[in-house]
């Protein structure tokens, strides 16, 4: 038996950021191996015209949930959704559900966040720093509380080579901070958020770092445990492989790239993509969970659910992958074939995203116009090009994280634990897990059938033989207007022509002979 598995048993647990991509694995995991703990309490707002309760619903009736059903079949009586807006200050809980939270909670994953890489400072700073303050204000006055595990990310001090297991203070105290966002304007906090960043790229960074800060700050004698993944892609293993539902990410890209949107970033191909699945994440994070409350650190420690020091992987490996699996497994409808490509250098970049990103757009808007039909292809490739240029951060670099609490923990569990709550990538197949990412973004985010790959070919093949098509005609009207200006093109023209007809005169005539 898992001891881990036994810890959550009768336990009611608080999750923020539960309708999220890793908030819903966790949720998965918990109620698949803990089919016997007492409550899950989530924090959900209303979105996009849906309630709570229909949230929640759909979560449950969700393809990721199917394996519950079996093993836990009550788990709607065993998740208690409550309304809450983090954008709040008071989260906008009830007063019975916060009394309710106060009292009963054991143990707490903090994921909820924005992700966002181009929020606005004070909304990133309100999600991600006040929030968590917020949260540790109700952990203080939780009687029953064993853990409160942090959700951070790796990138959060990635203005740094090599980070340490350690929290790196920020140049400005969070508190100064959150204050000076209450009667800040817009304006001027957009002014500061760059010397406020400094040298990290983005408010998304910068405010997991202050929230890290905080946690420090705030913790008082709360028994606290900070996790920092890096990039959380598609599920490894379980449920099952390849489980993916946001554009976060690779995701979105290798949709780009799929349907033949992106066909070239600025990457270096040798430097590390350090990719964690997400069910890897959510391994370490249930074990963070029972270690930080059965053996109560001294300290508040942190946890690296990084792959690069395990088993690394780098960017030319996995577009290549990707790619690969194109070919085997295309997405439907591509715009053009993928083909995309690493270029190094800025200026090589610009000039494929004039002539591969930017001119086929154009080209494609004004036949859409000709057939009078509303263009959108500028507009979708400058959104995209944008969105690469957020990301190429992080695929130009390669970073150390050091990893000695994450091995210290893995050789505190129990083989049948390390088996159960398995975070061990070393054994992560990074071809096979590639393919498997694709083919989920496929099923998963495209929702496409795999019976409709013989179609898709067929119009990839469509596609080949149009680009042929073009590229044929190109040259003819290039090599015609070089004709009627340049005598030498003339005089080759001609050489060729004649040499063609000889041989075929030649060729007539010696099949005639041999009859
Ligand atoms: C050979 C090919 C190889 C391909 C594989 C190689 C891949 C390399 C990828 C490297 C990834 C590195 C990520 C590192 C992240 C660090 C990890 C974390 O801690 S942080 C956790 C990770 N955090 C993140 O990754 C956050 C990154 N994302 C962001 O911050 C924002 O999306 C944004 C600022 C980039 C764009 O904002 P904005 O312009 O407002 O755009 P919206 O958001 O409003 O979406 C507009 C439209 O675009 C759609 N779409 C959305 N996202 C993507 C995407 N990634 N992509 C494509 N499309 C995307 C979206 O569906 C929408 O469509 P529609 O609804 O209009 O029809
Ligand atoms: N994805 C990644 O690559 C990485 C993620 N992380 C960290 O992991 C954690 C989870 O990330 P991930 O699951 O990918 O993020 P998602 O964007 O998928 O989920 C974010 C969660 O936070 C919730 N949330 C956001 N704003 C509010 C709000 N105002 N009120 C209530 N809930 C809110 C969202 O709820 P709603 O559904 O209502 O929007 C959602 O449940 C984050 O802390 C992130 O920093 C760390 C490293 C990498």
């Amino acid at each position: 038996m898992s001891m881990i598995a036994a810890f959550y048993g009768g336990k009611s647990i608080l999750i923020t950021g539960a309708t999220g991509f890793m908030g819903k694995v966790l949720m998965e995991k918990l109620f698949r191996t803990s089919p016997d703990l007492k409550v899950i309490y989530i924090l959900v707002r209303t979105k996009a015209g849906q309630t709570t309760q229909q949230r929640v619903f759909q979560i449950l009736n969700s393809k990721l949930f199917e394996k519950v059903k079996e093993v836990c079949p009550n788990v709607h009586e065993k998740i208690r959704a409550i309304y809450a807006d983090l954008n709040q200050n008071d989260f906008a809980i009830s007063k019975e559900d916060m009394q309710e939270l106060l009292s009963c909670t054991n143990i707490i994953f903090h994921c909820a966040a924005t992700v966002r890489f181009d929020d606005p400072l004070r909304h990133a700073v309100q999600l991600n720093v006040t929030a968590t303050q917020q949260l540790l204000l109700m952990a203080s006055q939780m009687p029953k509380l064993e853990a409160f595990i942090h959700i951070s990310t790796a990138f959060s001090n990635c203005n740094l080579k090599h980070i340490d297991e350690v929290i790196y203070p920020c140049p400005v105290e969070p508190k100064k901070i959150i204050d000076s966002m209450e009667w800040l304007d817009d304006a001027i906090i957009d002014e500061i958020t760059p010397k406020l960043i400094g040298d990290r790229p983005n408010t998304y960074t910068y405010t997991k770092a202050l929230g890290e800060m905080v946690v420090q700050q705030e913790s008082g004698n709360l028994n606290i445990a900070i996790i920092r993944p890096s990039i959380v892609g598609a599920t490894w293993q379980e449920p099952f492989p390849g489980w993916v539902d946001n554009l976060n990410g690779p995701s979105g890209l290798i949709i780009a790239a799929g349907k033949g949107f992106l066909r070239s970033i600025r990457a270096t191909p040798m430097a590390v993509a350090d990719l964690i699945p997400v069910d890897t994440v959510v391994n370490l994070t249930l074990a963070v969970g029972w270690y930080t409350a059965v053996h109560r650190p001294k300290s508040t420690l942190i946890y690296h659910c990084t792959s690069g020091n395990f088993n690394p992987c780098n960017w030319g490996k996995m577009g290549f992958q990707v790619l690969a699996t194109f070919e085997k497994v295309p997405f439907e409808r591509a715009f053009r074939r993928p083909n995309a490509d690493f270029t190094t250098n800025t200026i090589t970049s610009q000039y494929w995203n004039a002539v591969s990103h930017r001119a086929p757009a154009i080209i494609y808007d004004f036949y859409l116009r000709l057939t009078g039909r509303k263009p959108r292809m500028t507009k979708l490739m400058n959104r995209l090009l944008r969105t690469v240029s957020m990301l190429e951060y992080f695929v130009n670099r390669s970073w150390e994280w050091s990893t000695y609490n994450t091995e210290m923990l893995m050789s505190e569990l129990s083989p049948e634990d390390q088996r159960v709550f398995n975070f061990d990538v070393r054994q992560l197949n990074w071809l096979e897990y590639i393919e498997n990412y694709v083919l989920g973004v496929k099923k998963y985010l495209l929702k496409e059938d795999m019976a409709g790959i013989p179609e898709a070919k067929q119009h990839l093949r469509r596609l080949r033989n149009i680009h042929y098509l073009f590229n044929t005609a190109l040259f003819l009207i290039a090599w015609r207007l070089l004709i009627a200006r340049s005598q030498m093109a003339r005089n080759v023209w001609f050489f060729i022509v004649s040499f063609c007809y000889k041989f075929l005169s030649y060729f007539r005539a010696s099949s005639t002979l041999k009859v």
